[in-house]
């Protein structure tokens, strides 16, 4: 299993079985509005990373935005696996495979 797909379970299990000290619960337990302006700030620090600072701080950055992420898609009721088979179905569409050109 991928690190990503990992980490979604352990996110799911803590929306759906809040748990004390945990991050993860506090933010469910604020909130779909909570944890959607969550994503939002953490989208504004990855484009200001990327912009104005290091390659460290926007590896940082990105980590924090997709953790955001899958907690407002849990929270939404909407599995990481739902998103992953959207971008595969993408690349099906457009006859790609899965190495891009990149760029
Ligand atoms: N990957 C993450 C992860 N990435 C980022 N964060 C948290 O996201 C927050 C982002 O920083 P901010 O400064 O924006 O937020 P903050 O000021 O701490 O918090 P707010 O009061 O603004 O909500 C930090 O508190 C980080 O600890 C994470 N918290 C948890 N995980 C993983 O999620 C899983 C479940 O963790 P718990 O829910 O804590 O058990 C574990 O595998 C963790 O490693």
């Amino acid at each position: 299993m991928d690190y990503l797909q990992e980490l979604w379970e352990v996110i799911l299990n803590r929306v759906k079985n809040p748990r004390e000290g945990s991050y993860t619960s506090k933010i469910a337990m604020k909130g779909k509005g909570y944890a959607a302006r969550k994503v939002g700030e953490e989208a504004v620090e990855v484009i200001v990373a990327a912009l104005e600072e290091g390659k460290d701080s926007l590896v940082y950055e990105a980590a924090d935005l997709i953790y955001h992420l899958m907690v407002l898609l849990a929270i939404s009721g909407v599995s990481w696996e739902e998103v992953v088979k959207e971008l595969e179905s993408r690349a099906r569409h457009r006859g790609g495979g899965s190495a891009g050109s990149g760029g």
